[in-house]
């Protein structure tokens, strides 16, 4: 390698053997890359280049080469040649990762300790990359596959990359939770977790509870400021929506997931705590939905043995059901973040709106202490008839729905988008499903409305008549439905909240958001050439 003054090495540039040929391979410390070149002129078919940054390198392995191998070109010659290889990530397309993998042979014993020496020095200088995890695997999850996809997949991925772990498979709903609240955390470098979106929530819910146990802080007040929690949580998907890794990560699939954990990347992700009558519910991350999907999780629930299948199902079923509630909506408009929630563009790796909210949260951390003016701002309040009421921290896309329920709606701005449906025909709710899977935009009906939030109230019509004491008995003499009409689905009984695949117990329910309360091994959904509308520093200057 050449020394630069300080006795830096940033460069090291070898002719190697790959396959039959010589190429040029130059390892850039410095600018953090891998090239290999092939030195022919590109009429004769040479002139091809690859690059891989050297953040994106798995592994280095001495090899030995095969009868082949060595019985071609100058390696013939000699008695032992000297290789490596290096396993590096491939991006193929639609944001899925690869483990791809490059032999280079060294023409003498120098240069094989030369190469080895700087590239294994250049994967130990990755700090931010895990060492020892706490995997959990949910045996249960989606199509039960999740001991399987782990043992196949992502198992022998972690041992190339030299990352040791603890495995739990769990044994009852809430065992990974439990278990997070008792073991010795320090000793992991993250938190794994093979499943689908309730048991990344089990996990979640441990970690972000066991952080606030330990800094003393009461989950029980709405108003407590929440201790973030640095602990990286990485996410193999094996569940039936997956949606979580599916927004932060552009597709659900078991490698590319584990490719993100190994070499480490960090997105901070925005959670909501929910609170009725200064109790703790629950938290959330992606979807809270009143309305369509919590009676579409409720019915579903009782058709576990469907698989993923069941949502479809419960979800026709509620569709053809048609129910609304009437109820009151306050929230607080989120106005630090610059986005919008009818943006055209999405939240993308390196997003400078959620970058903009890191900021702001990092000088809130140092005022700390000064008055606080977050319950002096506005609240808005809208009484109505909904057919779903959503609220999503994040896109919420999924191999259902590929732009999700916000398409512009970001990881880690500290806010909410709150989408409310009012009572509308069959067709206009049908025509409103079928734009989550097309490129129309599905904010654009009268009877939608979105809005970027920070916190959000609901109660009930019922439970506000139950608060005041009006006719309540009288009322259920009617039974469920209102059987004065028929034809017109309202229903005087509650939905249920969803939340993140969750229903709760309460429908009175009172929603804050938390920028950034805790991390991903995730680095958000990567922008593709053709990707034109993702977020850049340019874009937002102009919309501002
Ligand atoms: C005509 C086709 C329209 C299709 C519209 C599909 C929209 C799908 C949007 C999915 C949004 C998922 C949000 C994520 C929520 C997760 O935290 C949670 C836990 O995993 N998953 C669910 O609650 C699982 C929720 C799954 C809900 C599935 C709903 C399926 C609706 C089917 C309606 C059919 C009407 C057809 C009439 C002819
Ligand atoms: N060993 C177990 N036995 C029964 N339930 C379990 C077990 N381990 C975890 N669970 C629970 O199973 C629930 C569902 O699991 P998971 O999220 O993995 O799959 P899913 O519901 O099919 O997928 P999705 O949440 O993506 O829709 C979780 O809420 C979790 O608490
Ligand atoms: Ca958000």
């Amino acid at each position: 390698m050449e020394e630069l003054p300080g006795g830096r090495r940033p460069r090291l540039v070898s002719t190697l053997g790959l396959g039959q040929r010589s190429w040029e391979v130059t390892l850039d410390a410095e600018r953090g890359w891998l090239a290999w070149r092939d030195p022919r002129p590109p009429r004769r078919r040479g002139g091809e280049n690859y690059f891989v940054p050297t953040s994106e390198i798995i592994a280095v392995e001495e090899t030995e080469l095969n009868e082949k191998q060595r019985n071609i070109g100058r390696w013939q010659k000699m008695a032992k040649p000297h290789a490596f290889t290096v396993y590096y990530v491939k991006k193929d397309r639609n944001h899925r990762w690869r483990c791809g993998d490059v032999t280079f042979s060294c023409v003498d014993e120098y240069l094989y300790d030369q190469w080895m020496q700087a590239l294994k020095q250049l994967l130990e200088m990755q700090r931010s990359r895990p060492k020892h995890l706490l995997v959990y695997i949910n045996p249960y999850g989606g199509k039960r596959q999740g001991k399987r996809i782990y043992e196949q997949k992502v198992a022998p991925l972690f041992s190339l990359a030299s990352i040791s772990t603890d495995v739990v498979i769990t044994e009852y709903a809430n065992h990974a939770k439990d278990n997070l609240f008792e073991v010795n955390i320090n000793k992991y470098d993250g938190v794994v977790c093979v499943g689908g979106d309730g048991m990344f929530s089990e996990v979640m819910h441990g970690l972000i509870g066991r952080m606030q146990k330990d800094s003393g802080i009461d989950q029980n007040n709405p108003k407590a400021p929440l201790v973030q929690c640095n602990i990286r949580i990485g996410i193999i998907p094996a569940g039936s929506t997956d949606c979580i890794c599916y927004s932060t990560v552009g597709i659900s699939d078991p490698v590319t997931s584990a490719l993100h954990i190994i070499v480490g990347d960090c997105q901070p992700l925005d959670v909501s705590s929910v609170h009725h009558n200064n109790t703790f519910l629950k938290y959330s991350v992606s979807l809270l939905g009143y309305g369509f999907y919590g009676d579409t999780l409720k019915d579903s629930e009782k058709k576990r043995w469907m698989g993923p299948m069941r949502y479809d199902y419960s979800g026709l079923k509620t569709f053809l059901s048609h129910h609304y509630y009437e109820g009151t909506i306050s929230f607080q408009p989120a106005k630090h973040t610059l986005g919008s929630p009818r943006d055209k563009d999405s939240c993308r790796t390196g997003c400078y709106i959620c970058k903009k909210s890191e900021q702001q949260l990092a000088e809130q951390h140092k005022e700390r202490g000064l008055k606080h003016e977050e319950d002096e701002e506005e609240w808005k309040v809208i009484k109505g008839k909904f057919l779903a009421i959503n609220s999503v921290n994040m896109s919420c896309s999924c191999p259902r729905s590929p732009k999700g329920l916000s398409p512009a709606a970001h990881l880690a701005d500290g806010s909410a988008d709150l989408i409310l449906v009012r009572k509308c025909s069959r067709l206009d709710f049908l025509r409103y499903l079928v734009r989550h899977r097309n490129q129309h935009d599905q904010f654009d009906f009268s009877f939608v409305d979105v809005y970027r939030v920070k916190s959000f109230q609901f109660t009930s019509k019922l439970s506000e008549d139950n608060e005041s004491n009006v006719t309540v008995i009288g009322k259920k003499r009617f039974g469920q439905f209102c059987r004065d009409h028929p034809a017109c689905c309202c229903n005087i009984a509650n939905s249920t909240w969803n939340c993140d695949g969750e229903t709760l117990d309460s429908s009175a329910i009172e929603v804050r958001v938390h920028c950034q309360l805790m991390k991903l091994f995730a680095r958000g959904i990567e922008k593709n050439c053709n990707d034109e509308a993702a977020y850049s520093q340019s874009s937002v200057e102009q919309s501002l």
